[in-house]
């Protein structure tokens, strides 16, 4: 059974236009569904909608179903207990998760304390144990810094430790790797795929770049103007895309170098897992 099943979704304004439009995908345990499109396609609405944070006055229809439970008719109380501990987020901007006036201890242990009521020693130890688990070296020395003091890379490593915290069933990751350098993005995937691995976690993969698809994701879903119009396992769309739209989106990447890449165990030679830059 898929971990997270969402039917008919729809995120419509008042005045009737959907933003979201009967978009029906699931997510398997361990697996990675990549979702693509142009800007403005609906992705980032369709990730809001599965953490519930969907703004007003818009509205959510349709299903969303992890693990057998439905979310879209929960009240706000338990959604906030859904967030984090189900279902998680990582954004393209590692900083829209850190506080940058609070040292990454404090920050890290304070999660820990206020979604799982651990106590002060248990939260560090674990806090330590999350970095390690993104693969970030010196994890005490990580907790006394301040967000500003870490490369971009590292504050994503730590935005996901922050994510992994509660252990989610599904991990919604939004343009994770847009704002990173080509092979700090490399570093993020292989990290993204050996959790998924390790954990059994589903990572929904939000991007534009179908490219970087090929060679990470299991299923590929293609969203235009709210909708899916073609959605299939990663290989068979590569080899043989149906949607003209798809054919586009192929036609406008010059080479699929992500293909090339062969995504190693994460902390294999010449990755070099501090991507100080
Ligand atoms: N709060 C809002 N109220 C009304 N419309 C909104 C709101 N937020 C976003 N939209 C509109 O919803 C549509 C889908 O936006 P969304 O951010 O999901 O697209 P996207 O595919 O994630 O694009 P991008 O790749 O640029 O992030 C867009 O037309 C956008 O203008």
């Amino acid at each position: 059974m898929s971990i997270l099943e969402v039917t008919g979704l729809t995120v419509t304004r008042p005045d009737g236009v959907r933003l979201v439009d009967e978009v029906t995908f699931d997510v398997d345990r361990a697996e990675v569904v990549g979702i693509v499109g142009e800007s403005g396609s609906g992705k980032t609405m369709t990730g809001m909608a599965l953490l519930g944070l969907v703004p007003e006055p818009l509205a959510v229809g349709g299903s969303i179903r992890l693990n057998g439970r439905e979310l879209v008719t929960q009240s706000q109380r338990q959604w906030q207990q859904t967030r984090g501990r189900e279902i998680a987020m990582v954004l393209q901007d590692p900083s829209s998760a850190l506080h940058p006036m609070l040292k990454l201890g404090e920050q890290l242990t304070d999660h820990l304390r206020s979604h799982l009521g651990m106590r002060p020693k248990a939260a560090r130890a674990r806090a330590l144990e999350l970095l390690e688990q993104v693969h970030l070296p010196d994890g005490e020395d990580i907790l006394r810094r301040f967000p500003h003091q870490l490369s971009g890379g590292m504050k994503q490593r730590v935005a996901i430790a922050i994510a992994l915290a509660c252990e989610p069933s599904v991990l919604v990751a939004d343009e994770v790797t847009t704002a990173l350098d080509a092979n700090i993005r490399v570093g993020i995937l292989r990290l993204l795929d050996e959790l998924r691995r390790t954990t059994g976690m589903g990572i929904m993969f939000i991007t534009h770049d179908l490219a970087m698809l090929s060679s990470f994701a299991d299923r590929v879903s293609v969203f235009r103007r709210g909708e899916i119009v073609e959605q299939a396992a990663a290989n068979e769309l590569f080899a043989d895309p149906q949607h003209p739209y798809t054919h586009e989106l192929l036609d406008a990447v010059p080479s699929i170098p992500w293909k090339m890449v062969d995504l190693e165990p994460v902390g294999s030679p010449g990755e070099g897992t501090l991507d100080d830059d």
